[in-house]
């Protein structure tokens, strides 16, 4: 899952870590420079001290494992100095060149612009502005930069979506939208069995009653599951499906009403105004965007046409397995104001992810 741009971000990382290697010797070179011509007299007695330091080490030459890690943390602590003295770890000239590697990076696996924007100058700020000193003292500071920016343009909004349904008053109504084949009824039947798993109750609504065969297809996964589904002749209101799964549930004490819609191009005005009507007249709990994150800038498009048609609380991205760039994951939460609550790994029922921002992004860095 987004292996491709988990090695462009491997890329940027190894490649500013190297160049804030460099700035950070430079800087020990000249701050021991200027030590030395500021204290002549104390230089002599550093003098002194110096061979036994150098008799130590060559009493111990061979670079063995210890050897090599304490020289790493002499390396970090030296550098976490030169942090808390404010002085710059990178030459911003440097750094700009890296972040438009970094930029083309981003870009290319269908990061939106504007959030491709928003981590730049997340990263440029933690490494060259004021707030730098935030940044672990302790190494990876490249990495944390990184980390932090994309935490920051992914976590927007997050909920806990099983707790919110807990809190609810039942029944709680979620419609799922979104455009035509991107596993939104797949998703509905992964939801049902991941709520039934924690003690929810769910009834399936078929509120697709555009296409041929969409009832079929939802009772199919209706009887895997042995879940009960609700639906009407093709061609009949949507909405009125919704009301009498709603009634269903009512008078089955059953927790929650997961209702499908027709798969719609946010273009065709006929089923984005059904769409709203069901906003209107159902007034859902919750409206779930379901699309896959194999289309990338053309997903993050839709969420935002589908959320100004019928406000979403939340997004569903489907085929992440299949997904090696990772953009729309990014750009959806910040693009819309709106969390995506779950990741779609597979086509069995348990192939569902509750996305976690922290985990993407230690997926993405590696961690
Ligand atoms: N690899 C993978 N395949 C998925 C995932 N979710 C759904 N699919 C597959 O995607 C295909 C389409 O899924 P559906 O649930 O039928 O899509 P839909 O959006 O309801 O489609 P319509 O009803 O035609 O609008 C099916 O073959 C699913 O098995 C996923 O997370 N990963």
């Amino acid at each position: 899952m987004f292996d491709g741009l988990k090695d462009k971000l491997g890329s940027f990382t190894s490649d500013v870590e190297e160049d804030v290697d460099d700035e950070a010797q430079e800087a020990i070179e000249e701050d021991a420079a200027e030590a030395d011509s500021a204290a002549p007299e104390s230089g002599a007695q550093q003098t002194d001290a110096a061979p036994t330091e150098d008799a130590a080490t060559a009493d111990a030459p061979a670079a063995d494992t210890d050897d090599a890690s304490e020289e790493d943390d002499r390396g970090l602590t030296e550098k976490a100095k030169i942090l808390a003295t404010g002085k710059s770890i990178i030459d911003e000239e440097d750094l700009q060149d890296h972040l438009d590697d970094l930029e083309l990076a981003l870009l290319s696996s269908d990061v939106e612009m504007g959030v491709a924007g928003e981590i730049l100058s997340g990263v440029e700020e933690n490494l060259v502005g004021e707030t730098r000193r935030r940044l672990s003292s302790t190494g990876n500071l490249v990495r944390d930069a990184l980390r932090e920016s994309l935490y920051d343009v992914i976590s927007v909004g997050q909920f806990d979506f099983e707790q919110r349904i807990r809190a609810a008053d039942k029944p709680v109504v979620i419609i799922f939208t979104g455009v035509n084949g991107v596993g939104k009824t797949t998703t509905i039947a992964k939801l049902s069995e991941r709520l039934e798993g924690q003690g929810l109750s769910t009834v399936l609504a078929n509120g697709d009653t555009y296409r041929a065969g969409a009832n079929e297809q939802l009772q199919k996964h209706a009887d895997n599951l042995d879940r009960t589904l609700i639906s009407h002749e093709q061609g009949s209101d949507p909405a009125a499906v919704i009301y009498d799964a709603v009634e269903y549930a009512e008078a089955n004490d059953t927790d929650v009403v997961l209702g499908d819609t027709a798969g719609r191009l946010h273009t065709s005005d006929d089923l984005m105004a059904q769409l709203e009507k069901i906003d209107r007249v159902i007034d859902p709990d919750m409206t779930i965007f379901v699309d896959e994150a194999v289309a990338g800038q053309d997903a993050v498009n839709r969420a935002r046409e589908f959320d100004e048609a019928a406000e979403i609380d939340g997004a569903v991205l489907t085929k992440a397995d299949a997904d090696p760039q990772g953009g729309a994951a990014i750009s959806i939460a910040h693009v819309t104001g709106k969390p995506i609550l779950f990741l779609g790994t597979g086509q069995g029922y348990d192939d569902l992810e509750r996305f976690d921002p922290e985990e993407v992004v230690d997926r993405l860095l590696d961690a």
